[in-house]
Protein backbone atom coordinates (compact mmCIF):
# COMPACT_ATOMS: atom_id res chain seq x y z
CA UNK A 1 0.00 0.00 0.00
CA UNK A 2 1.53 3.39 -1.14
CA UNK A 3 2.27 6.24 1.37
CA UNK A 4 -0.69 8.30 0.20
CA UNK A 5 -3.57 5.24 0.66
CA UNK A 6 -5.34 5.38 4.08
CA UNK A 7 -5.45 1.74 5.24
CA UNK A 8 -9.06 2.58 5.94
CA UNK A 9 -12.16 3.13 3.23
CA UNK A 10 -13.17 7.01 3.58
CA UNK A 11 -15.91 6.26 5.05
CA UNK A 12 -14.36 4.39 8.14
CA UNK A 13 -13.42 6.98 10.89
CA UNK A 14 -11.04 5.87 14.09
CA UNK A 15 -13.30 5.83 16.76
CA UNK A 16 -11.26 7.08 20.13
CA UNK A 17 -12.89 6.41 23.75
CA UNK A 18 -12.27 8.90 26.72
CA UNK A 19 -12.90 8.92 30.01
CA UNK A 20 -13.06 12.77 30.68
CA UNK A 21 -14.71 12.99 33.99
CA UNK A 22 -13.73 10.74 36.76
CA UNK A 23 -16.14 11.00 39.62
CA UNK A 24 -17.86 7.54 39.67
CA UNK A 25 -21.07 8.21 39.93
CA UNK A 26 -23.95 5.98 41.22
CA UNK A 27 -25.89 6.50 38.21
CA UNK A 28 -25.29 8.73 35.61
CA UNK A 29 -27.71 9.78 33.49
CA UNK A 30 -29.54 12.14 30.96
CA UNK A 31 -26.31 14.00 29.11
CA UNK A 32 -27.37 17.29 27.53
CA UNK A 33 -24.49 19.60 25.79
CA UNK A 34 -24.62 23.55 26.72
CA UNK A 35 -23.31 25.22 23.68
CA UNK A 36 -23.38 28.47 25.12
CA UNK A 37 -21.22 27.46 28.22
CA UNK A 38 -19.37 24.32 26.87
CA UNK A 39 -20.49 22.82 29.29
CA UNK A 40 -22.18 18.85 29.77
CA UNK A 41 -24.93 19.00 31.95
CA UNK A 42 -26.18 15.71 33.46
CA UNK A 43 -27.72 13.81 36.90
CA UNK A 44 -26.66 11.62 39.50
CA UNK A 45 -30.29 10.06 39.83
CA UNK A 46 -29.55 8.20 43.47
CA UNK A 47 -27.22 10.83 44.65
CA UNK A 48 -29.71 13.32 43.94
CA UNK A 49 -27.29 15.66 42.08
CA UNK A 50 -27.53 17.62 38.92
CA UNK A 51 -23.50 18.47 37.38
CA UNK A 52 -22.47 20.74 35.35
CA UNK A 53 -19.02 19.79 33.39
CA UNK A 54 -17.00 22.72 32.01
CA UNK A 55 -15.25 21.40 28.72
CA UNK A 56 -13.09 23.81 28.93
CA UNK A 57 -11.67 23.78 32.36
CA UNK A 58 -12.41 20.73 33.35
CA UNK A 59 -14.08 21.61 36.47
CA UNK A 60 -17.63 20.18 38.17
CA UNK A 61 -19.96 21.93 39.35
CA UNK A 62 -22.99 20.05 41.60
CA UNK A 63 -26.25 21.11 42.66
CA UNK A 64 -27.99 19.02 45.65
CA UNK A 65 -31.59 18.38 45.68
CA UNK A 66 -34.17 17.03 47.79
CA UNK A 67 -35.37 13.44 45.68
CA UNK A 68 -33.75 11.20 43.03
CA UNK A 69 -33.13 13.49 40.37
CA UNK A 70 -33.74 12.14 36.85
CA UNK A 71 -32.97 14.36 34.34
CA UNK A 72 -32.17 18.09 33.60
CA UNK A 73 -32.72 20.18 30.59
CA UNK A 74 -31.96 23.39 28.89
CA UNK A 75 -34.81 26.32 29.39
CA UNK A 76 -35.31 29.49 26.98
CA UNK A 77 -35.88 31.63 29.40
CA UNK A 78 -32.08 30.93 31.61
CA UNK A 79 -31.56 28.08 33.63
CA UNK A 80 -32.56 24.40 33.62
CA UNK A 81 -35.24 22.38 33.99
CA UNK A 82 -35.61 18.79 35.84
CA UNK A 83 -37.53 16.10 37.01
CA UNK A 84 -37.13 15.43 40.52
CA UNK A 85 -38.85 12.84 42.68
CA UNK A 86 -42.14 13.27 40.43
CA UNK A 87 -41.89 16.85 40.05
CA UNK A 88 -41.32 18.84 37.10
CA UNK A 89 -38.77 21.76 38.77
CA UNK A 90 -37.31 24.54 37.56
CA UNK A 91 -33.81 25.10 38.66
CA UNK A 92 -31.29 28.09 39.32
CA UNK A 93 -28.27 27.13 39.01
CA UNK A 94 -27.11 30.72 40.09
CA UNK A 95 -28.19 30.43 43.70
CA UNK A 96 -29.23 26.50 43.30
CA UNK A 97 -32.78 27.02 44.24
CA UNK A 98 -35.60 25.24 42.86
CA UNK A 99 -39.35 26.17 42.31
CA UNK A 100 -41.69 23.17 41.19
CA UNK A 101 -43.69 23.62 37.88
CA UNK A 102 -45.62 20.64 38.67
CA UNK A 103 -46.67 17.10 40.34
CA UNK A 104 -47.12 14.17 38.72
CA UNK A 105 -48.48 10.29 40.28
CA UNK A 106 -49.46 11.61 43.20
CA UNK A 107 -50.96 8.59 44.15
CA UNK A 108 -48.51 6.22 43.52
CA UNK A 109 -46.16 6.94 46.62
CA UNK A 110 -42.81 4.45 45.39
CA UNK A 111 -42.91 5.92 41.98
CA UNK A 112 -40.20 8.72 40.80
CA UNK A 113 -39.58 9.84 37.35
CA UNK A 114 -36.90 8.93 35.11
CA UNK A 115 -35.33 10.10 31.92
CA UNK A 116 -36.76 12.95 30.20
CA UNK A 117 -36.54 15.46 27.26
CA UNK A 118 -37.66 18.27 25.40
CA UNK A 119 -39.22 18.16 21.92
CA UNK A 120 -38.66 20.84 19.29
CA UNK A 121 -41.67 22.95 20.71
CA UNK A 122 -40.08 23.38 24.01
CA UNK A 123 -42.48 20.96 25.95
CA UNK A 124 -40.36 18.81 28.35
CA UNK A 125 -41.29 15.12 28.49
CA UNK A 126 -40.27 12.54 31.19
CA UNK A 127 -42.09 9.31 32.10
CA UNK A 128 -41.82 7.77 35.49
CA UNK A 129 -41.23 4.30 36.93
CA UNK A 130 -41.68 2.23 40.40
CA UNK A 131 -38.80 2.90 42.15
CA UNK A 132 -36.34 0.16 42.01
CA UNK A 133 -34.91 -2.54 44.58
CA UNK A 134 -32.31 -3.28 41.98
CA UNK A 135 -31.11 -2.63 38.97
CA UNK A 136 -34.20 -3.40 36.63
CA UNK A 137 -35.95 -4.71 39.96
CA UNK A 138 -39.08 -2.98 40.34
CA UNK A 139 -42.76 -3.54 40.68
CA UNK A 140 -44.13 -3.56 37.08
CA UNK A 141 -46.59 -1.38 34.96
CA UNK A 142 -46.54 1.21 37.24
CA UNK A 143 -45.27 4.08 35.16
CA UNK A 144 -46.89 7.12 32.82
CA UNK A 145 -45.22 8.71 30.07
CA UNK A 146 -46.22 13.04 30.46
CA UNK A 147 -45.14 16.18 28.69
CA UNK A 148 -45.26 19.23 30.68
CA UNK A 149 -46.20 22.40 28.64
CA UNK A 150 -44.76 25.91 27.88
CA UNK A 151 -47.95 27.05 30.37
CA UNK A 152 -46.71 24.47 33.21
CA UNK A 153 -49.82 22.36 32.50
CA UNK A 154 -49.07 18.58 32.05
CA UNK A 155 -50.10 16.11 29.75
CA UNK A 156 -50.37 12.07 30.11
CA UNK A 157 -49.93 10.12 27.01
CA UNK A 158 -50.19 6.53 28.48
CA UNK A 159 -49.27 4.55 31.85
CA UNK A 160 -48.77 0.88 32.20
CA UNK A 161 -44.66 1.54 31.54
CA UNK A 162 -42.25 -0.60 33.21
CA UNK A 163 -39.16 1.82 32.82
CA UNK A 164 -39.87 5.19 31.07
CA UNK A 165 -36.80 5.91 29.34
CA UNK A 166 -35.02 7.26 25.75
CA UNK A 167 -36.68 9.49 23.88
CA UNK A 168 -36.53 11.74 20.49
CA UNK A 169 -37.86 13.56 18.07
CA UNK A 170 -36.73 12.57 14.13
CA UNK A 171 -35.40 15.58 12.19
CA UNK A 172 -38.69 16.05 10.27
CA UNK A 173 -40.63 16.29 13.91
CA UNK A 174 -43.10 13.80 12.72
CA UNK A 175 -41.86 10.80 14.70
CA UNK A 176 -41.51 10.39 18.42
CA UNK A 177 -38.75 7.73 19.81
CA UNK A 178 -39.40 6.19 22.97
CA UNK A 179 -38.36 3.38 24.86
CA UNK A 180 -39.82 1.66 27.48
CA UNK A 181 -36.57 -0.29 28.66
CA UNK A 182 -38.31 -3.43 29.69
CA UNK A 183 -40.14 -4.40 26.18
CA UNK A 184 -36.56 -4.35 24.97
CA UNK A 185 -37.55 -2.70 22.07
CA UNK A 186 -36.74 0.74 20.81
CA UNK A 187 -40.45 1.56 19.77
CA UNK A 188 -42.06 4.75 17.07
CA UNK A 189 -44.78 7.02 17.56
CA UNK A 190 -46.36 9.33 15.32
CA UNK A 191 -46.07 12.79 16.22
CA UNK A 192 -47.68 16.12 15.79
CA UNK A 193 -45.47 18.68 17.02
CA UNK A 194 -48.44 21.72 16.96
CA UNK A 195 -50.38 19.84 19.46
CA UNK A 196 -47.72 17.20 21.26
CA UNK A 197 -50.13 14.65 20.49
CA UNK A 198 -48.55 10.93 19.67
CA UNK A 199 -50.34 7.75 17.59
CA UNK A 200 -49.84 4.59 16.29
CA UNK A 201 -47.24 3.08 18.17
CA UNK A 202 -44.80 0.76 16.53
CA UNK A 203 -41.48 -1.00 17.64
CA UNK A 204 -38.76 -0.17 15.12
CA UNK A 205 -36.17 -2.36 16.90
CA UNK A 206 -35.83 -5.62 18.63
CA UNK A 207 -32.88 -5.14 21.33
CA UNK A 208 -30.09 -9.08 20.71
CA UNK A 209 -29.37 -10.71 23.43
CA UNK A 210 -25.89 -9.06 23.84
CA UNK A 211 -27.08 -5.73 24.21
CA UNK A 212 -29.18 -6.20 26.98
CA UNK A 213 -31.44 -3.15 28.21
CA UNK A 214 -32.52 -0.41 26.27
CA UNK A 215 -31.54 3.25 28.15
CA UNK A 216 -31.04 6.70 26.89
CA UNK A 217 -30.92 7.65 22.92
CA UNK A 218 -30.55 10.64 21.03
CA UNK A 219 -30.83 11.13 17.44
CA UNK A 220 -27.57 12.02 14.93
CA UNK A 221 -28.13 14.56 11.71
CA UNK A 222 -28.51 11.33 9.18
CA UNK A 223 -31.75 10.72 11.56
CA UNK A 224 -30.16 7.53 12.88
CA UNK A 225 -30.97 6.28 16.71
CA UNK A 226 -28.28 5.71 19.08
CA UNK A 227 -28.99 3.89 21.91
CA UNK A 228 -27.15 3.23 25.19
CA UNK A 229 -27.23 -0.42 26.44
CA UNK A 230 -27.65 -1.01 29.81
CA UNK A 231 -25.41 -3.94 31.13
CA UNK A 232 -24.42 -4.20 27.62
CA UNK A 233 -21.85 -1.90 27.75
CA UNK A 234 -21.92 -0.21 24.35
CA UNK A 235 -24.06 2.34 22.23
CA UNK A 236 -25.71 0.92 19.60
CA UNK A 237 -26.50 2.90 16.17
CA UNK A 238 -30.13 2.14 14.55
CA UNK A 239 -31.90 2.70 11.77
CA UNK A 240 -35.29 3.45 12.55
CA UNK A 241 -36.55 2.82 8.80
CA UNK A 242 -35.38 -0.59 8.27
CA UNK A 243 -34.82 -1.60 11.88
CA UNK A 244 -31.35 -2.73 11.38
CA UNK A 245 -28.44 -1.94 13.36
CA UNK A 246 -25.96 -0.14 11.86
CA UNK A 247 -23.23 0.05 14.14
CA UNK A 248 -21.62 -1.13 17.66
CA UNK A 249 -19.70 1.18 19.91
CA UNK A 250 -17.92 -0.50 22.93
CA UNK A 251 -17.35 0.77 26.18
CA UNK A 252 -15.17 -0.21 29.04
CA UNK A 253 -17.82 -0.51 31.67
CA UNK A 254 -21.23 -2.84 31.33
CA UNK A 255 -23.74 -0.31 32.62
CA UNK A 256 -23.66 2.60 29.94
CA UNK A 257 -27.45 4.49 30.45
CA UNK A 258 -27.45 7.51 27.89
CA UNK A 259 -25.79 9.37 25.52
CA UNK A 260 -25.99 12.83 23.52
CA UNK A 261 -23.91 14.87 21.00
CA UNK A 262 -22.60 17.94 22.18
CA UNK A 263 -18.74 19.75 21.55
CA UNK A 264 -17.33 21.45 18.68
CA UNK A 265 -20.32 21.15 15.70
CA UNK A 266 -21.85 18.23 17.63
CA UNK A 267 -19.46 16.06 16.76
CA UNK A 268 -18.34 14.40 19.52
CA UNK A 269 -20.26 12.28 22.24
CA UNK A 270 -20.75 11.82 25.49
CA UNK A 271 -21.79 8.81 27.57
CA UNK A 272 -23.17 8.49 30.86
CA UNK A 273 -22.99 4.99 32.95
CA UNK A 274 -23.98 3.61 36.38
CA UNK A 275 -21.49 2.06 39.33
CA UNK A 276 -24.87 0.79 41.40
CA UNK A 277 -25.66 -2.76 41.13
CA UNK A 278 -22.09 -3.73 40.19
CA UNK A 279 -20.21 -6.04 42.31
CA UNK A 280 -17.07 -5.64 44.30
CA UNK A 281 -15.12 -7.90 41.23
CA UNK A 282 -16.89 -5.91 38.98
CA UNK A 283 -16.30 -2.85 40.12
CA UNK A 284 -12.21 -4.00 40.58
CA UNK A 285 -12.53 -5.12 36.57
CA UNK A 286 -14.37 -1.69 35.53
CA UNK A 287 -12.66 0.98 37.19
CA UNK A 288 -14.79 3.64 35.00
CA UNK A 289 -18.02 2.38 35.85
CA UNK A 290 -19.78 5.75 36.56
CA UNK A 291 -17.95 7.87 35.07
CA UNK A 292 -18.24 10.09 31.66
CA UNK A 293 -17.01 9.28 28.57
CA UNK A 294 -16.21 10.96 25.20
CA UNK A 295 -16.13 9.35 21.91
CA UNK A 296 -14.59 11.18 19.07
CA UNK A 297 -14.43 10.11 15.20
CA UNK A 298 -17.36 8.73 14.97
CA UNK A 299 -18.10 10.37 11.68
CA UNK A 300 -21.55 11.80 12.18
CA UNK A 301 -22.84 14.93 14.00
CA UNK A 302 -25.72 15.24 16.57
CA UNK A 303 -28.35 18.12 16.50
CA UNK A 304 -28.46 20.95 19.38
CA UNK A 305 -30.74 19.56 22.43
CA UNK A 306 -34.16 21.83 22.61
CA UNK A 307 -34.64 23.89 25.73
CA UNK A 308 -38.20 24.15 27.46
CA UNK A 309 -40.35 27.17 26.33
CA UNK A 310 -42.16 27.56 29.21
O1 LIG B 1 -30.92 5.02 34.24
C1 LIG B 1 -32.11 4.70 34.20
O2 LIG B 1 -32.82 4.95 33.27
C2 LIG B 1 -32.69 4.00 35.39
O3 LIG B 1 -33.05 4.97 36.30
C3 LIG B 1 -31.67 3.04 35.92
O4 LIG B 1 -32.00 2.56 37.15
C4 LIG B 1 -31.31 1.93 34.94
O5 LIG B 1 -31.17 2.41 33.67
C5 LIG B 1 -32.22 0.71 34.96
O6 LIG B 1 -32.03 0.01 36.12
C6 LIG B 1 -31.98 -0.23 33.83
O7 LIG B 1 -33.06 -0.29 33.03
ZN1 LIG C 1 -32.18 5.86 31.55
Amino acid sequence: MSRHTSPFPATMSSIKIECVLRENYRCGESPVWEEASKCLLFVDIPSKTVCRWDSISNRVQRVGVDAPVSSVALRQSGGYVATIGTKFCALNWEDQSVFILAMVDEDKKNNRFNDGKVDPAGRYFAGTMAEETAPAVLERHQGSLYSLFPDHSVKKYFDQVDISNGLDWSLDHKIFYYIDSLSYTVDAFDYDLPTGQISNRRTVYKMEKDEQIPDGMCIDVEGKLWVACYNGGRVIRLDPETGKRLQTVKLPVDKTTSCCFGGKDYSEMYVTCARDGMSAEGLLRQPDAGNIFKITGLGVKGIAPYSYAG
